[in-house]
C-alpha cells in the first residue's frame, strides 16, 4: 500500500530552534579526580584542580560522580551535606559556589551525597560564575543493577530518586538566552542509559550534556563510550562525562575514562584511569553544521512516533511560567 505520509507531518512538534549564545567556542575541563576516605582532603583537592582548570582557559569545569566521598551506599549518610542549609552544612557546594565566582568560571559540580529531610538523593548542583546556585539535579534513575559474580549495586537501598530534569542556562544577563557556556543537560551516570532523557533536553535546546558519571570495570569498558557517542550523535549535541580516577582501594572500582564527544558522535578527547584534568574545546557552530549535514530533526516521523515531555506539559498546564521557559 502506498504511503500517505507527508513529510510536513514530521515536523510535530516544530524542529528545534537552538538558542544561540553569545560565545559559541570555549574549553571545557573535566577534571577526572582520586577521591579518598578523608573528605576535607577532597575538597581542597577538587579546589586545587578548579583552579589548574581555569588557569588553563577552561570557562566550563565539569567535576566527577560523587567526589566528596568514597562510592558506597555506607559512605553516602555519612559524607552527606544539607544543600539547601548551605554554609557549614555544606562545604563541599561552599567551595564550588566560591571558586565559580573566585575564578569567573561555570561549575557543573559533579555530584555529592545530599541530605535532604530524612531522605538521600545523588546530587549535581551547578554554579554560575557569579557563584550563585543555577540548578540542582537529583539523579533520576538510581543505580540498582544485578551482574551476579561482576557487580551488584543498589544504590536504592539508601538513596531516593530525583523527580525532575535539569537542564540550565548558563548566562546571568536574562535578556541573552543562555549566555555564557550554553544550554546545559544534567544526568548523573545511570542516568546516560535513558535516551528519552537526552531526548528531552535535546527537544528544549540543550547545546550540551554533562554526565558526571563512575561507570565500573563490567560495564564501562562496553558501554561507557557507546552510551556517550549514542547520546551525542542521536541528539547532534555534545556529551561531556566525567569520571573519577581509579584508586587502588577495595572499594568501588572506578572505569574512569572521562571524555567529551561531538556532535556527529566523534570522540574529541578522552583519557585512561589515572588523575588527570582534560581541557579541549568546544564550538557549538558544529551543532548547527551537523543538523544541516544530517537533517534528523526534519526528518522525524512525527506521525508515527512522539516524544511526550510531561514535566514541561505539566507545567504548562499548571501556568508554570518559570518551567516553561526551558
Ligand atoms: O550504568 C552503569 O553501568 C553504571 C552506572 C553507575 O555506576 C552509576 O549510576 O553510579
Amino acid at each position: 500500500m502506498a504511503s500517505t505520509y507527508k513529510p510536513e507531518q514530521a515536523r510535530v512538534p516544530p524542529a528545534v530552534q537552538l538558542p544561540v549564545p553569545p560565545v559559541t567556542k570555549f574549553k571545557i575541563a573535566l577534571c577526572q579526580l582520586s577521591v579518598t576516605d578523608d573528605k576535607e582532603r577532597n575538597i581542597v583537592h577538587a579546589r586545587k584542580a578548579i583552579e589548574e582548570a581555569a588557569e588553563k582557559g577552561a570557562q566550563l569545569v565539569l567535576l566527577p560522580e560523587i567526589w566528596n566521598s568514597p562510592y558506597s551506599n555506607d559512605s553516602f549518610p555519612v559524607y552527606a551535606e544539607d544543600i539547601d542549609a548551605g554554609g557549614d552544612a555544606s562545604p563541599s557546594t561552599a567551595m564550588l559556589s566560591e571558586a565559580a565566582r573566585t575564578l569567573q568560571i561555570t561549575i557543573v559540580g559533579g555530584s555529592i551525597p545530599e541530605r535532604s529531610g530524612d531522605r538521600l538523593y545523588n546530587t549535581c548542583c551547578v554554579f554560575g560564575k557569579d557563584g550563585k546556585l543555577k540548578a540542582k539535579h537529583r539523579k533520576i534513575h538510581l543505580f540498582d543493577i544485578d551482574i551476579p559474580g561482576k557487580i551488584t549495586f543498589v544504590e536504592s537501598k539508601t538513596l531516593t530518586a530525583g523527580e525532575n530534569p535539569t537542564i540550565v542556562d548558563t548566562g546571568n544577563d536574562s535578556k541573552v538566552a543562555c549566555a555564557d557556556v550554553g544550554r546545559i543537560g544534567i544526568g548523573i551516570c545511570y542516568d546516560i542509559r535513558f535516551q528519552e532523557l537526552a531526548m528531552i533536553y535535546a527537544a528544549r535546546g540543550a547545546h550540551l550534556l554533562c554526565y558526571p558519571g563512575a561507570f565500573n570495570m563490567t560495564t564501562g569498558p562496553l558501554h561507557w563510550e557507546l552510551l556517550q557517542r549514542s547520546r551525542a550523535a542521536d541528539n547532534q549535541l555534545y556529551v561531556a562525562t566525567c569520571s573519577p580516577a581509579r584508586g587502588s582501594g577495595a572499594g568501588y572500582i572506578a572505569w574512569g575514562h572521562s571524555t567529551l564527544v561531538g556532535p556527529f558522535g566523534e570522540v574529541l578527547a578522552t583519557t585512561e584511569h589515572e588523575e588527570t584534568i582534560i581541557i579541549a574545546e568546544i564550538d557549538y557552530s558544529q551543532i548547527e553544521l551537523r543538523r544541516t549535514n544530517l537533517p534528523l530533526q526534519n526528518q522525524r516521523r512525527g506521525d508515527l512516533y512522539q516524544l511526550v515531555d510531561l514535566q514541561r506539559l505539566n507545567s504548562q498546564i499548571n501556568g508554570n511560567a518559570e518551567n516553561n521557559s526551558l
